[in-house]
């Protein structure tokens, strides 16, 4: 098959699409290829012929292909939180490598099953299922692509479902008979991990040595009552060229941990100065925590901020549950005040979120001093 024929394909489906379907709202350019991309019949096509024009990367770029060998040195540590060095253990995991896994983590292995397997219920509803619940222009919560995706030329090989607080509004548009399990599942898990994270973070602080009165503040600001967070089901489907396609673009998490679960499929990846990116492979029965910008301003930069990727795979569908935590949206983050010549300037967690959201990677650089 030529690419003119390709080309031709994608523009019967875009028509296919405009015509068949009663779009009421008006969409963004963006919804409008993430509409075509996940169609069961565009995806027929993919498969079928194995290339789709928006979403080639160029490789020049990306260098997917290339990636450092492991061995035991150039491995994400594995930390037992129930260790008696535990506090020493994540604060070096932190300083070398903004990323560690967790076991022993008190997170029931059946728990974590069952949110997995409510995430694959959910993706493998039809498309015209979950745009129903198509996040809204400017909104936060509900299916569709990632929120990074404006950043990029080229459409990912992934869909989401962000959930923040209760998944009740849009369980309900899916199934509405039965929603009521999903939604206890994903309450239940979001519970554990802010609980997790909240435990990880108190290690963390520990490590800094921060007692002084206003991180004490900042500490029950963030605590397991007053933050917020937000859960993530990522869904990579297989893909017929994993070489020239890229499943979640390089991004650092933008609050101050992350706690992911990624089942057993590889794809996640992590930037080494150095030596390039490096594979970070499921461990079963551990849970992966990653540092994000607000704990890198909070750390004056002592602890870095993880830029990865996940790289899709060509024969098994690919989910993650990552789980982001981070303080009040009216509360001020800055680095903290036992560490010496601030890098950062202070700021509300919105402030921050909403540079982020208009400049992605350069936010930070912008609250340099
Ligand atoms: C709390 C959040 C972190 C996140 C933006 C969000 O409001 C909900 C979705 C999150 C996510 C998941 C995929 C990668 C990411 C960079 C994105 O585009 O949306 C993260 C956001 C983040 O950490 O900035
Ligand atoms: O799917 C993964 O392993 C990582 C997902 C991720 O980076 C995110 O949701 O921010
Ligand atoms: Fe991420």
């Amino acid at each position: 098959m030529g690419l003119a024929e390709n080309y031709n394909m994608i523009k019967v489906s875009i028509s296919w699409q405009l015509f068949h379907k009663p779009i009421k709202t008006i969409l963004s350019i963006s919804n409008i290829l993430f509409l075509l991309i996940s169609t069961p019949f565009t995806n027929y096509l993919i498969h079928i012929h194995g290339l789709i024009i928006v979403n080639y990367l160029d490789s020049e770029k990306y260098a997917y292909l290339k990636h450092a060998p492991i061995n035991e040195e150039s491995s994400v540590p594995i930390i037992d939180l129930s260790a008696p060095n535990v506090v020493a253990l994540v604060g070096n995991a932190c300083q070398v490598w903004g990323m560690f896994h967790v076991i022993n983590h008190g997170v029931s292995s059946s728990l974590v099953d069952d949110v997995d397997s409510r995430a694959r219920q959910l993706f493998s509803l039809s498309t015209q299922q979950k745009l129903k619940t198509l996040r809204a222009p400017g909104g936060a919560t509900g299916y569709g692509a990632a929120r990074i995706s404006p950043f990029f030329s080229k459409l990912m090989w992934h869909e989401g479902f962000t959930i923040i607080g209760s998944a009740v509004e849009h369980a309900k548009e899916l199934w509405p008979h039965d929603y009521e399990e999903f939604c206890n599942v994903m309450d239940i898990y979001q519970k554990k991990m802010k609980s997790l994270a909240y435990q990880i973070l108190l290690l963390i602080l520990k490590f800094l040595d921060t007692t002084q009165e206003k991180e004490e503040k900042m500490i029950s600001t963030t605590s397991i009552y007053g933050s917020e967070g937000a859960l993530q089901l990522n869904s990579y489907p297989c893909c017929p060229d994993p070489n020239r396609a890229i499943g979640l673009a390089p991004h650092t998490d933008s609050l101050l941990l992350t706690i992911l679960h990624q089942s057993e499929t590889n794809g996640l990846q992590i930037h080494r100065n150095g030596v390039g990116w490096l594979p970070v492979p499921p461990v079963s029965g551990a849970l992966v925590v990653n540092i994000g910008d607000l704990l890198h301003i909070m750390s004056n930069g002592r602890f870095p901020t993880v830029y990865h990727r996940v790289v899709p795979n060509q024969n098994k569908h690919r989910i993650s549950i990552a789980y982001f935590y981070g303080p009040p949206a009216d509360s001020i983050v800055g680095p903290l005040s036992k560490l010496p010549f601030p890098r950062y300037r202070s700021l509300t967690v919105k402030e921050y979120i909403s540079l982020k959201s208009k400049h992605l990677e350069r936010a930070l650089s912008l609250i340099k001093i």
